[in-house]
């Protein structure tokens, strides 16, 4: 660990303390002997009492910088792992940030390019045309063609700002993962990954690229989304160069009202091309802010999307995309248990499951909203419900199907912000009916059966082989299942005590340890240091011994 990561470490400390992070926690979280420590760090003490939970939480992550702003915004659409009200207070946040001087831009731009920018460019603009937390966009005519284009390149050094900062937060997730045991519904450690994942393809601009030119292909021919091409021999890790598109804003209804955008049209095909993109592509963006979708000026009765952004995209695996649009199905056919046996069959949910308990759970959720007239019915906030409830019966959420949740709630909001009597249900339904009818129908069968022939025919002859092996293999597993169990359990309470007195212990080491390097009071830098010395020689003895689980 670098000086420079105890210091953020601290930083980050403080700022939690500050704002009373800690107080959010459940109180089987935090044992007397914790509450103790904190009362000790007198000079950190909660300065926003006056402020609810969600909003202290909100200007934590803002104060924090831009690695946190991003996780808030993602963490603000997992509404199965959050309350309502955490969940707007995050989605508030905004990674507008001041430009970063051009002068190094043209450096950074120089650097990938391996060529000086006059010689590939020019009308160059030293202004930016926007600056965002990762990147910053410049405009310029590309001398090949006379084209107009925009290099997007990434911040200086933000990818080791944005390491470091990851690197912190997944020692926090995985300490906090062992506190809070296995069974926990906020998987702290998933969250992070899931982040790591999403912000690291934010900073490969080379992948962005990729993904904008397969989309682009995707719908070369449609009148509904149009994708900016990218001059993919001058994409790199660091920069991107593209058409420059000019469109408008798709959070201005205003303007689009004013030049006489068919507004129902577009709300329409927003739906449709979400469900082409899922359904038919197996590829949809999955980072729809109003900042990434402009509308074209052009024939403003035949409008058409403008998609920017390509940086996060998701995929489902078939089973996962069968499943979804079953559910879909079952829920505007007001088959509720149906909706029960499919989180089950799917695996979504696990299959010791009670269905009888998970049916009318969901039927709880699902009752209300077929009472509602269907223009009215949120088919995102359906889904949402679903993964909410399905989360007390231990559901294993899929990233990609909270991607998927987060753009139709998404496109759902737009579509009915741009045409509040959007009837989903009536733009969705002959799309979804064909699909499925093309995934499940006789003709579907015969082509997967003729293409698995070969399969088949190779591992036919190994079938009653495997067959004994397995069923020896059951047997055995069945006696020695219980005695793991019992060990386990006994596993996990060790190291759930030795856990807390780590933790504790770290922190003790880590504020004594900064106090002493400020020197200002000694005693409670020593007396930290003392009381983190020998809560670590207490953990350490309390550690479950005998290998890992
Ligand atoms: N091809 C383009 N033509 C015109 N403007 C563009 C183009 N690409 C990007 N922009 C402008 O730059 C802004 C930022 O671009 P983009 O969203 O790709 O960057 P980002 O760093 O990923 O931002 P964010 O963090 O908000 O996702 C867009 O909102 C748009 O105004």
């Amino acid at each position: 660990m670098t000086v420079a990561s105890i210091k953020r470490g601290y930083q980050v400390i403080r700022t939690a303390l500050h704002f009373g992070l800690d107080e959010m926690l459940p109180q089987h979280l935090t044992p007397r002997y914790v509450g103790l420590l904190r009362g000790s760090l007198f000079w950190l003490r909660n300065k926003h009492k006056d402020k609810a939970g969600g909003e202290r939480l909100k200007l934590a992550m803002q104060e924090l910088g831009p690695v946190y702003i991003k996780l808030g915004q993602m963490l603000s659409t997992r509404r199965d792992l959050l309350n309502d009200e955490w969940a707007e207070e995050l989605a508030m946040l905004q990674d507008r940030v001041p430009p970063f001087d051009s002068a190094l831009a043209r450096q950074a731009i120089e650097a990938e390019l391996k060529a000086p920018i006059d010689s590939l460019f020019e009308a160059f603009c030293d202004e930016p045309l926007a600056s965002a937390s990762i990147s910053q966009v410049h405009t310029a005519t590309l001398k090949s063609n006379g084209e107009s284009v925009v290099l997007k390149v990434l911040r200086p050094q933000v990818e080791q700002k944005i390491a470091a900062d990851l690197k912190l937060m997944t020692l926090a997730a995985n300490l906090l993962e062992r506190v809070l045991g296995e069974g926990n519904r906020l998987r702290p450690a998933e969250v992070i990954q899931d982040y790591r994942t999403t912000i690291l393809g934010e900073l490969n601009l080379k992948l962005e690229a990729l993904n904008a030119t397969k989309l682009r292909n995707n719908f070369l021919d449609s009148d509904a989304l149009y994708v900016p091409y990218v001059y993919e021999e001058l994409c790199f890790q660091r920069l991107m160069v593209m058409e420059r598109v000019e469109g408008i804003p798709v959070s201005d209804i205003d303007a689009l009202k004013a030049q006489g955008t068919d507004l129902k049209l577009l709300a329409e095909r927003g739906v449709e091309l979400f469900f082409t993109q899922v359904f038919r592509d197996n590829f949809f963006h999955a980072d729809m802010h109003p900042g990434n979708i402009f509308i074209s000026r052009e024939h403003p009765h035949d409008p058409y999307y403008i998609g920017l952004d390509c940086g996060i995209m998701g995929t489902l695996s078939e089973s996962d995309k069968r499943y979804l649009a079953e559910n879909f199905l079952a829920f505007f056919n007001r088959d509720y248990q149906r909706i029960a046996q499919l989180y089950i069959e799917s695996g979504w949910v696990s299959g010791n499951t009670d269905l009888l308990a998970f049916e009318q759970a969901v039927k709880l959720v699902c009752e209300p909203m077929f009472n509602k007239p269907l223009d009215e019915i949120s088919f995102g906030h359906v889904l949402l419900e679903l993964f909410r409830t399905a989360r007390r019966f231990d559901i294993v959420v899929q990233p990609q199907l909270v991607l998927l949740e987060k753009t139709l709630l998404y496109i759902e909001g737009l579509g009915r912000q741009l045409y509040p009597q959007l009837d989903l249900w009536q733009t969705a339904k002959p799309f979804l009916e064909r699909w499925m009818s093309e995934q499940v129908g006789p003709k579907a069968m015969f082509d997967k059966v003729r293409g698995q022939m070969p399969y088949w025919a190779d591992k036919l002859p190994e079938l009653p082989e495997l067959v004994y092996d397995n069923l020896k293999l059951g047997e055995k597993l069945l006696g020695s299942q219980q005695q793991l169990l019992d060990k386990y359990l006994r596993y996990q309470r060790k190291s759930h005590k030795s856990n807390y007195l780590l933790i504790t212990s770290a922190i003790l080491l880590i504020c004594g340890t900064i106090l002493l390097s400020q020197g200002l009071i000694l005693w409670p830098a020593y007396g930290s240091l003392a009381a983190g010395g020998l809560l670590w020689l207490l953990g350490w003895r309390a550690r479950p011994r005998g290998g890992k689980f």
